[in-house]
């Protein structure tokens, strides 16, 4: 299957991480992607495999069996992409969802097992989480190419390996690709993978840097330095050996090098050679022979302009996107510097006022303000949206829950009956609680660790008089509300997993209870080796809950501290006084 991204773009927020992407890869291609660090190639992977969706621009897939497109991805962290109970199941799952039958399944998963060297005898019935790492790497690819793909695309497929796990990898790929797989990989991994590539991408900040055949890439130091890339090792050598006359030809591989090299006589080392200069200088890459060594030793790029541009958001190039980006930047600044006090007193403050309100004006001129509030501290609407998505769910439930009425119903919808007096308050009650989370919410946006923390145990010094420890607490509690946000990118990576190995669900379908309830073992797994580590790394550091510690942060109450505590208390008042007269 052919693959082509015709003007692609990409936008993360504000932030452009693709900017006009055209890309062709034939049919049967070994194409292999690479750039720096952040140059765009995971987003571009991703939306080539159809698990996201341009922000404009459109790609297009060619040449298939027909029907859907058959695309396999495997991620750059293995673990991200395994959800299943043990091996035989996260095999299944794929190919459940690709409608194939149950009686083909078997030999299926055996056989893409076995071709991933992991017999199936031995790991059928093993769970996925109790894999090495590399082992989970294989699984991934495994589960991968049992869908039989017509598109593969591997993203740093040998990041973590050890030199006899890539070499069989290698060995796979290279099998695939005889057997007219397309294969797209990203990596930094040039030496190994630009030889067997057919074709090369070279990303730069968002952008297509370089499309073409991989050997003339190879040999073109000038262009890959000029993307942040260091040349391959066996080119290097083998222009230096060639400036040198030493060589004919520039080696294609390491392989050719090493055969260029054998057909050589070993020069006796000379005496300068000997003392230093020319064999330190001669064994250096890129050395004397053109290219200059101190540029060799500069961090890659410190010669030239591009790459200490790389660092910069790649909308940096455009005035507009930077403008907008440093206002934001400057809102999210404000809100960080309010003392942890301030937003702590204004949530509870807020919450007293949400928890007193019993009728709707009141209310929703709450929630107004809230949404203010979460837009003044520019907490991106991507970031927001994420977070409250889950909760929606259960409070649709709820409300529904409240507004049931079996004994005199307003009205029925098949054998359930509502009334509307209990859909009114029931409504009321989750956006009082709606409210609640969002003020959390903006509080823990808003607040890095070390205050969070800090104004937490403030917060708890009245309960250190009754002789509780509180500094325990406050830990606990600074720990906890971080672990929302982590939960939650994890739930997304799961489902980011589902997707790529079924057919992709958009919106609530998302959520439907087996989704649910696949990922709840693997988030538990996550979570509680979370806390494992985390239990470690406290132990480790000889933590002691009754010792007091030396807060990390000082807490410096300012003028404008002061205003913003005098607006939130006049605000919630105004507040309770609406709810008492409405
Ligand atoms: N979820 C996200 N939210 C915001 N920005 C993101 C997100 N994911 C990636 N980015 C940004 O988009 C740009 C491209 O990221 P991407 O992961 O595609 O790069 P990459 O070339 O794959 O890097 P690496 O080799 O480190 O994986 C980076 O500047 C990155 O910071």
């Amino acid at each position: 299957m052919s693959i082509r991204a015709e003007r692609v773009s990409y936008l993360y927020d504000s932030t452009a991480a693709l900017q006009d992407v055209n890309l062709e890869i034939s049919r049967g291609t070994l194409a292999v992607l690479c750039g720096v660090t952040g140059s765009g190639k995971s987003t571009l992977l991703r939306l080539l495999a159809g698990l996201d969706t341009p922000s404009s621009g459109r790609i297009e897939y060619a040449g298939g069996s027909g029907g859907t497109p058959k695309v396999s991805i495997v991620f750059q962290q293995p673990e991200t992409q395994l959800f299943a109970g043990s091996v035989h199941k996260e095999m299944e799952y794929g190919l459940e969802q690709h409608g194939v039958p149950k009686a083909q399944r078997l030999e299926l998963i055996r056989s893409a097992l076995s071709r991933a060297g992991l017999p199936y005898e031995t790991f059928a019935g093993r769970s996925p989480f109790l894999l090495s790492g590399g082992e989970k790497r294989r699984l991934c690819i495994a589960a991968a190419l049992a869908v039989q793909p017509e598109l593969l695309i591997l993203d740093e497929p040998t990041a973590g390996l050890d030199p006899q796990s890539a070499h069989s990898l290698l060995k796979l790929v290279q099998q695939l690709r005889a057997e007219g797989i397309t294969l797209i990989i990203g990596t930094h991994e040039l030496d190994t993978l630009l030889p067997l590539a057919d074709q090369a991408v070279v990303m730069h900040r968002g952008t297509v840097h370089y499309s073409g055949p991989a050997a003339p890439l190879a040999a073109d130091h000038q262009l890959l330095r000029s993307a942040g890339l260091e040349p391959p090792a066996y080119s290097r050598i083998g222009d230096r050996l060639r400036r040198q006359g030493l060589l004919a030809e520039q080696p294609a591989s390491i392989g050719e090098l090493l055969a260029g090299l054998a057909s050589l006589p070993l020069p006796a080392p000379s005496a300068a050679g000997a003392t230093g200069g020319g064999t330190a200088e001669s064994l250096m890459p890129g050395g004397a022979g053109g290219e200059g060594t101190a540029e060799t030793h500069m961090p890659i790029g410190a010669a030239d302009e591009g790459t200490v541009q790389t660092h910069m958001p790649i909308g940096a190039a455009d005035e507009g996107t930077v403008q907008t980006h440093s206002r934001k930047a400057s809102r999210q600044k404000r809100w960080q510097k309010l003392d942890p006090r301030v937003k702590w007193l204004g949530m509870l403050f807020g919450s007293l006022v949400v928890l007193s309100m019993d009728s709707y004006p009141p209310a929703l001129l709450t929630s107004f303000l809230i949404c203010g509030l979460i837009g003044s501290a520019a907490v991106p609407w991507s970031r927001t949206v994420r977070f409250f998505r889950p909760f929606l769910l259960m409070f649709l439930f709820l409300w529904l829950l409240s507004a049931l009425d079996w004994t005199s119903p307003d009205f029925s919808i098949g054998p359930a009956g509502f009334s509307v007096e209990g859909m009114a308050q029931g409504g009321l009650n989750v956006l009082r609680f709606l409210q609640l989370i969002a003020l959390g919410f903006l509080f823990t946006e808003t607040t890095t660790g070390a205050p969070l923390r800090e104004a937490l145990e403030w917060g708890l010094t009245p309960l250190k008089k009754l002789g509780l420890r509180t500094r325990g607490w406050s830990l606990a509690v600074s720990v906890t509300l971080q672990f929302v946000p982590w939960i939650l990118g994890k739930l997304d990576q799961l489902q980011l997993a589902l997707k790529s190995r079924g057919k992709p669900r958009q919106g609530l379908a998302r959520w439907t209870p087996r989704q649910i309830t696949m990922l709840i073992v693997p988030l538990l797994i996550l979570v509680i080796s979370m806390g494992d580590e985390l239990a470690t790394a406290v132990e480790s550091r000889g933590y002691d809950p009754k010792k007091a510690r030396t807060p990390a942060y000082t807490l410096t109450w300012k003028s404008a501290d002061t205003l913003a505590l005098a607006c939130v208390i006049l605000t919630a008042a105004l507040l309770w006084w609406f709810s008492l007269i409405s």
